[in-house]
């Protein structure tokens, strides 16, 4: 990744405590080819491999046996209105010491839903782009707010989980992009 590329990604997810019920606990987990343990999303489950590499049918998976979960591309819509994991990406302002160093933005926000590379405007990443395996929401610009990410990020997960349903917040990216100022940094709203 650009080093220059100062982006925060914050991931959130909910789902349903009953549909909790199904699945197995996180250690027992197989997402295919995800990089990340943490980016679950809608699950299908995938019919137990037996030891002679056949598939067996659901229903005679016994009673304790591992059960394996696989992301489900088909219950995603491309609008991403049935999707559990939603990423959005903000971008901080350079700092000062970048600015005196020279250094310029090499990604920003075009619009709310696209980040656009800024050396070459025909590389952009748009709603509905899958990123990490899932689908940008949300584009916040330098002049946003937490308050703002905050209200349409992250919200309605924290709403949610005051009605039981299950919910995960998390901000990744590399250093000093603004994981802490965006999830912790309340003076600054
Ligand atoms: N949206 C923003 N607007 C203004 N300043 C910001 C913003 N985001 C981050 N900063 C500033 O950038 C600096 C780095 O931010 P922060 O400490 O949140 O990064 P981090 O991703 O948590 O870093 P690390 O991974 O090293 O812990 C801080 O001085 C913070 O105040």
């Amino acid at each position: 990744m650009d080093d220059k590329l100062r982006i925060d990604l914050g991931m959130a997810s909910r789902y349903d405590s009953r549909q909790r019920r199904t699945v197995q606990s996180p250690a027992s987990y197989k997402p295919a080819n995800s990089p990340t343990s943490s980016t679950t999303s809608s699950f299908r489950q995938v019919p137990e491999a037996s030891a002679d590499g056949q598939s067996s049918p659901a229903s005679s998976t016994a009673r304790g046996k591992p059960q394996y979960f696989f992301p489900d591309s088909e219950v995603l819509d491309a609008d991403g209105s049935k999707e559990n994991v939603t990423v959005t990406v903000r971008f901080r302002p350079l700092s000062q010491r970048e600015i005196r160093q020279g250094e310029e933005i090499a990604w920003y926000a075009d619009g709310d839903t696209i980040v656009r590379s800024e050396h070459n405007p025909t590389l952009a990443y748009a709603y509905g782009t899958w990123y990490v395996l899932h689908l940008i929401y949300r584009v916040f610009g330098p002049t946003t707010t937490t308050r703002h990410v905050y209200d349409v990020a992250a919200q309605h997960v924290v709403g949610g989980a005051m009605e039981g349903i299950n919910g995960t917040i998390f901000a990744y990216g590399v250093t000093s992009s603004g994981k802490t100022h965006t999830m912790h940094v309340r003076s600054q709203l």
